[in-house]
């Protein structure tokens, strides 16, 4: 019997196996191939329709033709990719009974671990364990309801403690890959010539909530019994798209049945995903999109296991898979390419869902299917009569499949074949019996992500728009919202007739039923609520850095790669600053507020360049590891819980964590006006005179960000004498204050070079993040005449300490004052010619901006391009044209990080290389022209 499964192998002397980068897109593919070929993703994210193109026309032959392709450049996250293969070996090496613990046979929903043994293809077992994962939710499953839609509900996770981060890895992963194969599947219409939308209609919902996942591990041989042959999955087609992730790149265990009917093997190629069709896609495109059957082996002895991550995109449940319509098929001149007979193509065997479909829908022949691999799973959960007809439908090699026909009275059964290969040894214990008390149907309560028409009645409101692989998230932070006794916010995500789904919010005291609820949230995971806003919140900045630091662009190894000039980053200076060295000799804590040397010399440096009016000595200098933590440290020594902060808009989004989180004080947001954001007493006069908390400290930035706009001396005085009466502590933020490219000198005035008049209330915040490109060093320095200050900030650094080497390295570097004076100088003199560049490219485009004359940055009005999607509110589109910035590779920060006054404003940083910006604005200008 052993390698039974092997007869048909490749044939030594067939075909040469072609390398799969190789293939030949231009001949006709042979009957025999011996390989499957490459896609690269890149070809449709670069956003080159020649390119596209391409991509469509080897997609049309891979569906046509082979049923198997590596994908490359999928749009999903590598380290979540990494970070699972990483866990998988330690997933598999939990201790039996925790595995056990969460079994597969435990769930309705097919959700857990199953063991080596239970699960049977074409009559014989699988060498192979797994866990199976979906997207976390709610079973939807009444009493009375088709017994398919218990298949959908909750995972069995592995304990965090057992596995740390692996429910989020798996999540995150099973959130980006279903993503990926949502629009892999429109490709896939788009290559057979069918409008892109031709599969739609066999998805709802709860299909695009997220695949499911099979993690797998394929032992190797050397503990199997005498004559156990080497069937890791026997051969098969899947049901509709896979996505398999090979995750052990040093074996191979993939084996595809060519169109002659012989197997070769698919070996691993990192960084990939293959991806195959299934019988459900092959049924309804007619044949013009092939399922082509494979297997995977077994390592042999002495090779390492075999780990591999199916993900199974399905078509819905509800739905029942008609082919396209001759119509459907005759309007996208999409021929019939071939008649499928039931069961086989090619000669192939398949042991997936039928061809022809004695089902009403999805859902039954999917429950259909798995009951017919886990009959004790549909014993302990799911009607006897469903798995009496499963059973009797003909043999079945579970080893349970016999005990289980007798208890249901499937007739017949004894004919039934045994498995081919020597039982599994399955004890009672490792095998939860199957009790007939477990019949008992749990019903789940409604999810709250009910869909609907009601929900677009008068008195609802849409909040936002998401794109529908989103929806499970939604739905969790929902019903995050709205438990307690009683939703006091009812929310809703729907599904809009194009792409998007939209967040319905029922009017209501929502404000307040959130705040309520994020107090209610907070105590319940025992962390105080600005912890709580800390951790829920979510700015685009993070993201935006995120997606571009993940896929950053490199002209040489990534020019696809996303372009970041969101980030205030100045990163064309920074090697004039790389070789400034560290003193590696500063092992031991130094002072925790910075030593005397650095603030010392911080003090000169700003005494100099700020031109102070009265000078500042070390005594005025507080030093924390970055501007957050000397923000932050500042607030916290001038604000109580409930205190309030002034602050014009547009600002750095930032503030909102710096300021509040660790302060408990909140920020008064004064609008500005566009098209010049000007300040004026006037203006904060209305807010402090509307605000019911009498606000405590009015915060500036100058230079102004996202602005890149200086503040004139005149109007900084006139601030700070309105303060002054008010008895507010002004702080001013002077981050960009070396920064100024202006071309009159002394544009900018630092509010140390001016007269103030409540010199105690004065404060000013600067680090070299900016001015030095040293974001990463962490260096922040509060500067303040208030002793008291100075003593309370000093108090509370050691919280966020700066390094002694850090504190070292910056002490040194600042002491070169004449190098100090002449990177300045040199730094104002590039950022200007970058800002002329820049804007010249901007006029052409026919961008507004704002003119700047400092820091590095310009704002500009995108506004015009909102209208581009009526639909959606000004607010939806700034998101949607973010997104589109960043789907061709620009990451632009957009205004409302800034809680920008009006919609449609983005900052684009211009610190990097001309001819880097210049492949960003040109890619900015092709988004904008279309
Ligand atoms: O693990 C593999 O390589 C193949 C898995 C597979 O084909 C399946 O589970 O459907
Ligand atoms: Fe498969």
């Amino acid at each position: 019997m052993a390698n039974s499964s092997v007869s048909g192998a490749c044939d030594p002397d067939g075909p040469l196996l072609l390398p799969a980068t190789q293939f030949d897109w231009e001949a006709p593919v042979p009957d025999n191939f011996r390989s499957i070929p490459v896609l690269d993703y890149n070809l449709v994210l670069s956003g080159v329709p020649e390119e596209r193109a391409l991509f469509m026309k080897q997609l049309g032959v891979v569906a046509k033709k082979i049923g198997f392709a590596y994908l490359i450049n999928a749009p999903v996250d590598q380290q979540v990719v990494d970070r699972l293969i990483e866990l998988l070996p330690q997933l598999f090496g939990l201790p039996k009974e925790k595995k056990l613990a969460i079994c597969a046979t435990k769930s309705p929903h097919f959700m857990g671990y199953l063991q080596t043994g239970h699960e049977v293809t074409v009559g014989k077992v699988d060498h192979r364990e797994q866990f199976e994962f979906g997207p976390d939710r709610e079973c939807k499953y009444q009493e009375g309801q088709p017994e398919y839609l218990k298949l959908k509900g909750p995972n069995q996770w592995p304990s965090e403690h057992d596995l740390p981060t692996f429910k989020d890895t798996v999540s995150k992963y099973i959130d980006q890959v279903s993503s990926a194969s949502f629009k892999f599947i429109e490709d896939i219409a788009e290559s057979i010539g069918m409008p892109r939308t031709a599969f739609d209609k066999y998805f709802d919902d709860a299909a695009r909530e997220g695949c499911r996942i099979k993690i797998l591990h394929y032992p190797a041989m050397d503990n199997f019994a005498e004559g156990e042959d080497d069937q890791g999955v026997g051969a098969h087609k899947d049901n509709w798209l896979t996505f398999l992730l090979q995750a052990s790149n040093d074996v191979s265990g993939l084996e595809i049945q060519n169109n002659a009917g012989e197997w070769f093997v698919a070996p691993p190629m990192p960084n990939s995903f293959v991806v195959n069709f299934g019988i459900g896609i092959e049924r309804i495109t007619h044949g013009a999109v092939i399922a082509t059957t494979h297997r995977a082996r077994n390592p042999g002895k002495g090779q390492p296991n075999r780990f591999s991550v199916a993900l199974f995109q399905e078509a819905a449940y509800t739905k029942s898979m008609e082919p396209w319509t001759d119509e459907e098929r005759n309007l996208a001149g999409c021929a019939k390419t071939t008649e499928i007979s039931a069961g086989t193509t090619y000669g192939r065997v398949s042991d997936a869902l039928p061809h022809s479909m004695p089902f009403d829908n999805v859902g039954e022949a999917t429950l259909w299917n798995r009951i017919r691999s886990h009959p004790d799973i549909g014993y302990n959960h799911y009607s006897a009569d469903f798995v009496k007809r499963v059973l009797e439908e003909g043999p079945n090699s579970h080893p349970l499949a016999a005990e289980i026909a007798a208890k249901v009275g499937a007739r017949g059964y004894a004919q039934a074949s045994r498995p081919s290969t020597p039982t599994p040894n399955v004890t009672p214990s490792e095998s939860p019996a199957v009790s007939p008390s477990a019949h008992t149907h749990t019903s789940s309560p409604a999810s709250i992500a009910s869909g609907g028409t009601t929900l677009h009645s008068e008195s609802n409101k849409s909040v936002g728009m998401f794109p529908q692989s989103k929806i499970s998230l939604l739905e969790e932070k929902l019903a995050l919202l709205s438990c307690g006794d009683e939703p006091a916010v009812r929310v809703y995500a729907v599904a809009e007739p194009g792409r998007n789904a939209a967040l319905v919010v029922e009017k209501g005291e929502i404000e307040k039923d959130i705040i309520a609820k994020n107090r209610m949230l907070a105590n319940k995971l025992e962390v105080s609520q600005s912890a709580y806003k800390g951790m829920t919140a979510n700015s685009p900045l993070m993201q935006g850095l995120d997606r571009a630091s993940k896929n950053s662009y490199d002209p040489v190894t990534n020019p696809r790669g996303i372009i970041n000039l969101g980030t205030a980053e100045n990163r064309v200076m920074a090697s004039a600053v790389a070789d400034k060295r560290f003193d590696p000799s500063m092992l031991q804590y130094g002072c925790f507020y910075g030593s005397l040397r650095l603030r010392t010399a911080i003090a000169k440096t700003l005494n100099k360049h700020f031109r102070a009016l009265t000078p500042l000595t070390e005594s005025n200098v507080t030093v924390l590891a970055g501007c957050s933590a000397a923000i932050s440290a500042m607030f916290s020594s001038l604000c109580n819980p409930g205190d309030t902060v002034l602050i014009a808009t547009p600002y750095y989004g930032g503030f909102d964590w710096d300021v509040c989180l660790s302060s408990g004080a909140s920020l008064i947001k004064v609008h500005t006006a566009a098209p010049d954001f000007a300040l004026s007493p006037e203006l904060f006069e209305a807010a402090y005179a509307a605000a019911s908390v009498a606000p405590r400290v009015l915060l500036i930035t100058n230079p102004q960000n996202p602005q890149g706009t200086t503040i004139s001396a005149a109007t900084l005085l006139a601030l700070l004498e309105w303060a002054a009466e008010k008895q507010l502590h002004v702080v001013v933020d002077e981050i960009y204050g070396l920064s100024v490219y202006a071309e009159t000198p002394c544009e900018f005035v630092s509010v140390l070079a001016l007269p103030v008049p409540d010199p105690a209330r004065t404060h000013v915040v600067w680090g070299p993040s900016k001015d030095f490109c040293l974001n990463g060093l962490r260096v922040g320095a509060c500067v303040s005449f208030n002793d008291n200050l100075q003593s309370a900030m000093r108090s509370i650094a050691i919280l966020s300490n700066i390094a002694v080497n850090t504190d070292n390295l910056f002490a040194r570097l600042l002491e070169d004052s004449e190098w100090v004076a002449r990177f300045i100088d040199e730094n104002c003199g590039v950022l200007r010619a970058l800002y002329e560049r820049t804007t010249v490219a901007l006029d052409r485009i026919g961008v507004r901006y704002l003119k700047s004359n400092s820091g590095f940055f310009i704002w500009m009005d995108l506004s015009p391009w909102l209208t581009a999607h009526p639909k959606a509110s000004a607010a939806e589109s700034e998101m949607m044209l973010w997104e589109e910035f960043l789907e061709h590779g620009v990451y632009l920060a957009p205004g409302c990080a800034f809680s920008a006054p009006v919609p449609g404003y983005f900052r684009l940083g211009f610190a990097v290389e001309w001819e880097i910006l210049e492949v960003a604005l040109t890619r900015m200008s092709e988004v904008l022209s279309t």
